[in-house]
């Protein structure tokens, strides 16, 4: 498995935000983490990339726990913020090169793994664009280009396509779909919006704090649309 996590509990002082969550995503699976407002995905995002310490239950990453083994955990792993945290002033590659540094990553070698990212998000035309003259839809996946660049195995993004028109979310769903299938990334994709869901994707099913259901999304919704289901799963009382 790409990422297992397991018996994950998470409380804000007296406010529990998750509890007992637990699920596998195998290598090259896109998984949609869905769940309505408040349903604790931000939680479990912080915990994930060691914003928040882990209070109780486990997460590995590519084989490494992130709270025995931290630094190999996180080295597999990319991850796409909700708010962007591109430098509008900078280029798209410079961008990208400020990251590598950070990363520890330098010689020839970046600017032949900066190219290569590029090129997979359609953004190569774009290198030296300066990203304050972007659209939405290539900013997002500027930051989806800068966080394949150490090549991780496993890349997480937190609600990534809020604020853009339909067709530009439909597009940045295909691009990470195409991620998935030819390069064998793993995908963990928060999202209340049940259309970035595909039939062959995971979904998992987040609900104050718990996961309701999980398994693949044309399963699960039967002959009914996952919208549908979603709301059937979530409107119910507690
Ligand atoms: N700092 C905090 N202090 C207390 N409670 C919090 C805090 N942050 C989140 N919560 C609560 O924990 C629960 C899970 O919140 P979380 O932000 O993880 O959900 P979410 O699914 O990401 O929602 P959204 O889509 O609105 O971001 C909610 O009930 C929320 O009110």
């Amino acid at each position: 498995m790409a990422l297992s996590v397991s018996g994950l509990s998470y409380a804000y002082g007296y406010k529990q935000a998750l509890t007992d969550v637990g699920f596998d995503v195998a290598t090259g699976q896109f998984a949609a983490l869905l769940g309505p407002n408040g349903a604790g995905k931000s939680t479990l995002f912080a915990l994930l990339t060691r914003l928040f310490a882990t209070q109780a239950g486990t997460a590995v990453i590519a084989g490494h726990d992130v709270n025995a083994a931290p630094l190999n955990a996180l080295a597999q792993l990319g991850v796409v913020f909700q708010q962007s945290t591109l430098d509008l002033d900078l280029t798209v590659q410079q961008n990208l090169r400020y990251f590598a540094a950070l990363h520890g990553l330098s010689g020839q070698d970046v600017d032949a793994r900066i190219s290569a990212a590029l090129g997979r998000l359609d953004m190569a035309e774009r290198a030296n664009e300066k990203v304050r003259g972007l659209n939405g839809g290539h900013r997002r996946r500027t930051e989806i280009a800068r966080a394949l660049l150490h090549e991780p195995k496993v890349l997480l993004l937190d609600e990534p396509t809020v604020g853009l028109d339909a067709p530009t979310r439909a597009a940045l769903v295909e691009y990470v779909h195409g991620l998935c299938s030819e390069m064998g990334v793993t995908v963990l994709w928060t999202t209340h919006l049940t259309d970035e869901v595909w039939d062959d994707d995971q979904v998992i099913l987040l609900h104050r704090g718990r996961v309701l259901a999980d398994g693949r999304c044309g399963e699960l919704r039967g002959m009914r649309p996952l919208a549908e289901y979603f709301a059937e799963m979530t409107e119910r009382p507690a």
